[in-house]
C-alpha cells in the first residue's frame, strides 16, 4: 500500500464504528447484544436514524451470525479471521445480504472500517472476501451451502439456527418446526406491563395484549412512558405475564407467596401486586446479589403492609422452613431457547452441553419449590425454553419420587402460535 493510497482512505462513519464496538463486546466478551446496544447508544448521542441503523446492524448480524460465518468461510476459503476483522466482515455481510445498503457502499465502508480497526494490511482481503459474498443474495448462499446438507441441516440453514436447536424444535413440533424457527427471526414489539394496583393499562399508551389483562405492546423506548419511569409499570413479554397469572389465579390456601428465582424481577413485579390484591405478601428470592438488586428496583413502587420483600439466597438451600408458602414460582435458570426472538446472539452462544449443566440445578430447585409449598399449595414450574430435557424431563425425574404432588395443568406457549416467548408452565399441587 503506497503513501498516496493511505491518504485517500476515509475515516469509517460513526454508526458503523459503534456497531463494530458493540459486536466486539458480544462476540469477544459475551455481552448481551440488546443490553450492550442500549448502553452504548445511551452515551453516543446519535441521531434517531443513525441509532436505528446501529440497532438493526448489530441485532441482525447477531441473529444470523452462524449463517454469515459459514458464508464468509465459503467465500474466503478460511476457517477463521482476526476477531475484529471477523466482526467487520460479519457487519459487511449483513449490509450486503439483509439490508438496503448498496453493494458498493457496503463494501467500501467495511474496507474502511477494517482498515481503521484492524490495520491497513487487511483492506485488500476485506475487499476481496466481500466481493465474493456479494456475488450471491442470501437465498442463493443458503441454497449453495444447503447442497452439502441433510434435511435437518437444510432446515437449520434456512431458518438460521444451529443444528441442535433445529433438532429440538423438530422433536417437539414435527412439520410445524420450520414455522416456529422462522418466528424466532422476527423481533417482537416490546410488551409493557402494569404493576397491578399502581397503574392502568391505558397508561401504557400501547395496544392491549390479547390474553393478559395487564399488558400492552408499544414500539419505541419504554422509558418514554411515565408509569415505566416511575416504577409503576415495566417491560415483560406476554408469555411471562401469563405464567405469573396462571399461578396467581389458582385457588390455594391462604399464605405468603414465594418467587424462588426472581431476578431480574419481571414475574415478581406482577406477582407482588396480585398477592397484595389477595391480601398476601410476596417473598422474592434470587441467588445473585446484583440481580436481587434489580428485583428490588422492579418492586420499588409497592408500599403498605403487604409490600414485597426481596432477599439474595440460594434457592437450593432455603432460608425458610418447609411448607410455608401458598403459591411458589419456580422460574428456573434455563437455556432460554424460547426467548430467541428477543436475544439475537443467544442461539449461537448456547451449546447442547448447556443443558447438562442446567438440568440438575432445575431439578434441585423444583424439589425446593415443592418442599416450600403448604399442603394444598401450588408450585408453578416455569422455563423460557421449550426443550424437553428442561420441561417434561425435569418434571418426570422429580415427580417420579413424590406421591405428595399432583400435576394440574401444563401450558406450552409458542411465538408462531401465541405471539409470546415459548414459555413452559406446569402447575403442581402439593397434598
Ligand atoms: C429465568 S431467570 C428468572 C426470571 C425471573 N423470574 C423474571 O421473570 O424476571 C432465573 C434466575 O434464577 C437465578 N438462579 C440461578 N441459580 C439459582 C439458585 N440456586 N437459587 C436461586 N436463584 C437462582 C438466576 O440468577 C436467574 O436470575
Amino acid at each position: 500500500m503506497t503513501g498516496n493510497r493511505k491518504l485517500r482512505r476515509r475515516r469509517p462513519d460513526r454508526p458503523r464504528l459503534i456497531a463494530h464496538r458493540i459486536l466486539g463486546a458480544v462476540t469477544q466478551q459475551d455481552a448481551y447484544a440488546n443490553l450492550e446496544t442500549a448502553r452504548v447508544l445511551a452515551e453516543a448521542g446519535l441521531e434517531a436514524r443513525d441509532a436505528g441503523f446501529v440497532t438493526e446492524l448489530v441485532s441482525g448480524t447477531c441473529r444470523l451470525l452462524g449463517t454469515y460465518d459459514r458464508i464468509l468461510a465459503a467465500a474466503s476459503g478460511r476457517d477463521s479471521f482476526d476477531p475484529a476483522l471477523a466482526d467487520a466482515l460479519r457487519l459487511g455481510t449483513h449490509q450486503l445480504l439483509s439490508m438496503r445498503v448498496g453493494p458498493h457502499a457496503a463494501i467500501a465502508t467495511t474496507v474502511d472500517l477494517a482498515a481503521a480497526t484492524v490495520g491497513e494490511k487487511v483492506a485488500g482481503l476485506t475487499n476481496a472476501v466481500l466481493r465474493k459474498v456479494a456475488a450471491r443474495d442470501l437465498e442463493g448462499w443458503v441454497e449453495h451451502l444447503a447442497r452439502a446438507e441433510d434435511d435437518l441441516g437444510r432446515l437449520a440453514l434456512r431458518t438460521h439456527h444451529p443444528r441442535w436447536i433445529a433438532q429440538a424444535y423438530v422433536d417437539l413440533l414435527g412439520d410445524e418446526a420450520e414455522e416456529a424457527l422462522a418466528a424466532n427471526n422476527v423481533p417482537p414489539v416490546p410488551t409493557l406491563v402494569v404493576r397491578p394496583g399502581l397503574a392502568s393499562v391505558d397508561e401504557l399508551e400501547g395496544e392491549p395484549t390479547a390474553r393478559s389483562p395487564f399488558g400492552a405492546r408499544r414500539a419505541g423506548n419504554p422509558a418514554d412512558v411515565p408509569a415505566v419511569r416511575e416504577g409503576r409499570a415495566g417491560v415483560q413479554d406476554e408469555g411471562s405475564q401469563l405464567a405469573a397469572l396462571a399461578l396467581a389465579e389458582t385457588a390455594t390456601p391462604t399464605g405468603p407467596w414465594l418467587d424462588l428465582c426472581a431476578g431480574p424481577g419481571g414475574k415478581a413485579a406482577l406477582l407482588a401486586g396480585l398477592a397484595i390484591g389477595q391480601g398476601s405478601t410476596l417473598l422474592a428470592s434470587e441467588l445473585q446479589p446484583h440481580r436481587a438488586e434489580l428485583v428490588a428496583q422492579a418492586l420499588r413502587a409497592y408500599d403498605g403492609p403487604h409490600r414485597p420483600v426481596t432477599v439474595a439466597a440460594d434457592g437450593t438451600r432455603p432460608a425458610w422452613p418447609a411448607s410455608t408458602f401458598a403459591k411458589v414460582m419456580a422460574d428456573v435458570p434455563c437455556t432460554g431457547l424460547g426467548a430467541l426472538r428477543r436475544r439475537p446472539e443467544s442461539r449461537w452462544r448456547r451449546q447442547p452441553q448447556s443443558l447438562a449443566g442446567l438440568v440438575p440445578l432445575q431439578r434441585r430447585l423444583l424439589v425446593t419449590a415443592l418442599d416450600s409449598a403448604l399442603p394444598g399449595g401450588v408450585v408453578a414450574y416455569v422455563t423460557c425454553s421449550p426443550h424437553r430435557d428442561e420441561t417434561e424431563g425435569v418434571l418426570d425425574a422429580v415427580l417420579a419420587g413424590r406421591d405428595d404432588v399432583t400435576r394440574e395443568a401444563t401450558t406450552q406457549l409458542w411465538p408462531h402460535r401465541d405471539g409470546t416467548d415459548a414459555m413452559f408452565v406446569a402447575l403442581l399441587r402439593r397434598s
